[in-house]
């Protein structure tokens, strides 16, 4: 429904949403995922799969070379269905071996992935760790310069906003956000943070890089923010009472 009705309808400047749907490096994910978006006008699988040792050993049971592979094939499966726009997440890259990541970014890329979604996935890093995660990515990935790197930063150390705009600042250019920074645990980077400093500061501090602006008009945060503040609890009184 949400791919036909929102997925189809063009604004006024010609703007159609794109319509992502997420799933497991599996091929029953990808059908549903599939299933769920091919309708709209701009459809759009992301697919991830873990990539720290941890997650690796302990969660997949998997060495690096088949998380390598798995992301690979899996990614040319959902290219496969006719879906032309695929984006992948190494999961918890933020605690991820870079030589890794490098790997298994470039066999995405050759697979057919179009944009590569670098998420912090249990919040960890530091601004300038994260800033330069997005930074060593770009440089050291063979073919990053023909997709889109983006962001995905948790919130349990309260950095979720600052790792994406330090992720922003070094060549990020899709910030995934949630409006209020809803999200698992202490939630995601916040829509209306970044949106505002972006706008408040992206011309000036930002600059360096030609400046970064959002398409997304200011004035309708509040009352988006308001209307999904009815509908949940806040991220960090979810994560105090999980933690009491
Ligand atoms: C699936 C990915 C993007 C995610 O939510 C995370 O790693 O936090």
């Amino acid at each position: 429904m949400i791919a036909k009705e929102v997925g189809n309808h063009v604004d006024d400047d010609g703007y159609v949403p794109v319509i992502c749907g997420l799933s497991r490096c599996n091929k029953g994910d990808i059908d549903a995922a599939w299933e769920g978006v091919r309708y709209a006008l701009r459809p759009r699988i992301h697919t991830f799969i873990a990539t720290s040792e941890i997650h690796m050993r302990h969660k997949l049971r998997k060495t690096p070379e088949e998380v390598i592979q798995i992301a690979s094939e899996m990614v040319a499966y959902a290219r496969s269905l006719g879906c032309e726009d695929v984006e992948f997440s190494p999961e918890d890259a933020g605690r991820s071996d870079t030589e890794f990541l490098y790997r298994i970014l470039t066999e995405v890329i050759k697979a057919g992935a179009t944009t590569l979604n670098i998420p912090d996935t249990v919040g960890y890093t530091l601004p300038s760790e994260f800033g330069s995660l997005i930074a060593k990515i770009k440089a050291n990935t063979p073919g990053a310069e023909n997709v889109i790197i983006s962001t995905h930063c948790q919130n349990d150390l309260g950095l979720a906003t600052a790792n994406t705009l330090a992720g922003a600042y070094n060549g990020g250019r899709q910030l995934e956000v949630t409006i209020n920074g809803i999200g698992e645990r202490a939630g995601n980077a916040s829509l209306q943070e970044v949106v505002m400093a972006i706008r408040c500061r992206g011309n000036e501090l930002l600059g360096g890089l030609g400046g970064l602006y959002t398409g997304i008009n200011s004035k309708h945060i509040s009352v988006a923010s308001r209307m999904v503040s009815t509908i949940g609890t806040s991220p960090s009184l979810e994560y105090c009472n999980a933690r009491s």
